[in-house]
């Protein structure tokens, strides 16, 4: 009985984000209704009647997550829906579509702080990506896919043929994967070589309609925004707030897994900057509810090819300029002109935040360190983990301040760009920390020779 939370009714709507200040203050609509923009067209945010959980205190929040953890009692096992009341509160949980995403692993980076960060003993690695398929995305898709879900059905049974995205590689297979799991058409806008051919073939696999396009993602989201304006098919990407809503679990998730001690730092790898936005709201929501007394300073870190918030940022936010992407092997953050900047913003002033870059080769070297301490990390975790290297270089992150990088996908989905760095095969990178498999002739003499030399450091 415990596990299904109060009696009393939440509820949750959109409201214009950042919050009207010359509109309608009245502006609000029903997440059962198809809007993704204000009427000035600004971006929608997903308000919670935050009076209504205030009237249990931090510690009845606290203890009602905690016991859900790891249950199998529909829908509360999953990460995202043990926090149900704090995500689509009235949504009914047989409307809900989860493959148990969340509760990822938090992993103690014992050996990379200690060794490699300057005796750095209290750091520790969000693992999103070790999930159904392999990103952070699934924690946004199931939300939104569940609202859909709730749409179509009766009694409100909403015309929408099919849900849609402009994708980097991993929106497109975590919608592909819910929608197939729900039988709803998905279809996919992908930037035409330039994902992995992991993340290509998950959509295939799902069935999901898939758009090959020749542009790049800013492109393809341009596209998308376009089609679902006139078709009936509902949009995916996190312009639409209901993802949000999903992903702000992780950072709850976070709290909860230091026994709602509230860490220092996190580090986020940033592109369409949603996430960033869902990790302040997750922090905040549980600061404003009094499951913790404060919020973690944030860091976004960008790929230095694909940088419009981290030269927004060193403008003191008085310029934006939105660009053409360059190539990065953080290929899924390989975006110039992010829907979610001024909600970025937001994030960052609220937490006395700070954005960072990384280089092509600071962002393979510290992906390369961290798969020598025994991560099998993604490129786009290699950037937020080669923002951390200059932060304390700088002195800016403290040896004991406790402090998380959140790894956004799984290693193997981009297993290209490591194949390459370990075989030197990339112009103008030294790859300082390569491991090349070494060819031996198939007797014991050779193998016995190419292993003393190894053992006695000369190779
Ligand atoms: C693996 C990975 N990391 C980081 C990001 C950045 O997230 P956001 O677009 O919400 O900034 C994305 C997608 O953009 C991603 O796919
Ligand atoms: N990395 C993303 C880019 C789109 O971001 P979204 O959060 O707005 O869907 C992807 O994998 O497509």
């Amino acid at each position: 009985l415990r596990l299904r939370g109060p009696a009393t009714t939440f509820s949750a709507w959109y409201e214009p984000f950042p919050p009207a200040s010359d509109g309608d203050p009245n502006e609000r609509y029903s997440l059962d209704e198809v809007v993704y923009r204000s009427t000035s067209g600004g971006l929608l945010d997903v308000r919670h009647d935050m009076d209504a959980l205030a009237r249990f205190p931090g510690s009845y929040w606290r203890d009602l997550f905690d016991s859900r953890v790891g249950r199998t009692t529909w829908p509360y096992g999953s990460g995202v829906w043990s926090k149900k009341e704090f995500v689509l509160p009235e949504i009914d949980s047989d409307h809900i579509v989860s493959l148990f995403e969340g509760n990822s692993n938090l992993f103690w980076a014992e050996r990379l702080g200690r060794e490699h960060l300057g005796g750095m003993n209290d750091l520790w690695v969000k693992q999103c990506g070790i999930s159904h398929t392999g990103s952070f995305k699934d924690l946004g898709m199931t939300a939104l896919v569940s609202q859909v879900n709730r749409l179509r059905r009766a009694p409100l049974s909403r015309p929408i043929n099919g849900v849609g995205c402009a994708s980097t590689g991993d929106t497109s297979a975590a919608l592909s994967a819910y929608c197939a799991a729900a039988g709803i058409p998905a279809i996919v806008f992908l930037p035409a070589d330039r994902i992995s051919l992991q993340q290509l073939i998950q959509p295939i696999a799902n069935g999901a309609t898939v758009l090959s396009l020749d542009t790049d993602f800013d492109g393809c989201m341009r596209l998308i925004r376009e089609v679902t304006a006139e078709l009936p098919i509902y949009l995916a990407n996190s312009l639409n707030s209901l993802r949000l809503e999903g992903q702000k679990t992780a950072a709850i998730e976070i709290l909860q897994q230091f026994n709602w001690q509230v860490p220092d730092w996190v580090i986020i790898p940033g592109g369409n900057l949603g996430n960033i936005y869902a990790f302040y709201k997750g922090f905040e929501m549980c600061r404003a509810l009094g499951l913790v007394d404060r919020v973690p300073r944030l860091v976004c870190a960008q790929a230095a090819n694909a940088n419009p918030l981290y030269r927004y940022f060193k403008s003191g936010y008085t310029d934006f300029q939105s660009l053409v992407a360059g190539t990065t092997f953080a290929s899924a953050i390989q975006i110039g002109d992010p829907v979610s900047i001024d909600r970025a913003v937001v994030a960052l002033k609220a937490t006395d935040g700070i954005v960072e870059e990384a280089t092509e080769e600071e962002l393979m070297d510290a992906t390369a360190l961290a798969d020598l301490t025994g991560m099998f990390a993604c490129p786009h975790t290699g950037v937020a983990l080669a923002a951390l290297f200059k932060l304390r270089d700088q002195g800016i992150i403290g040896t004991n301040d406790r402090t998380v990088v959140v790894s956004t996908a799984h290693g193997l989905k981009f297993t290209q760009s490591k194949i390459d760095y370990h075989d030197k095969n990339i112009k103008d990178m030294l790859c300082q920390y390569a491991n090349p498999p070494i060819s031996v002739k198939p007797d014991f003499g050779s193998v016995m020779d190419v292993l003393q030399k190894k053992l006695n450091g000369k190779i």
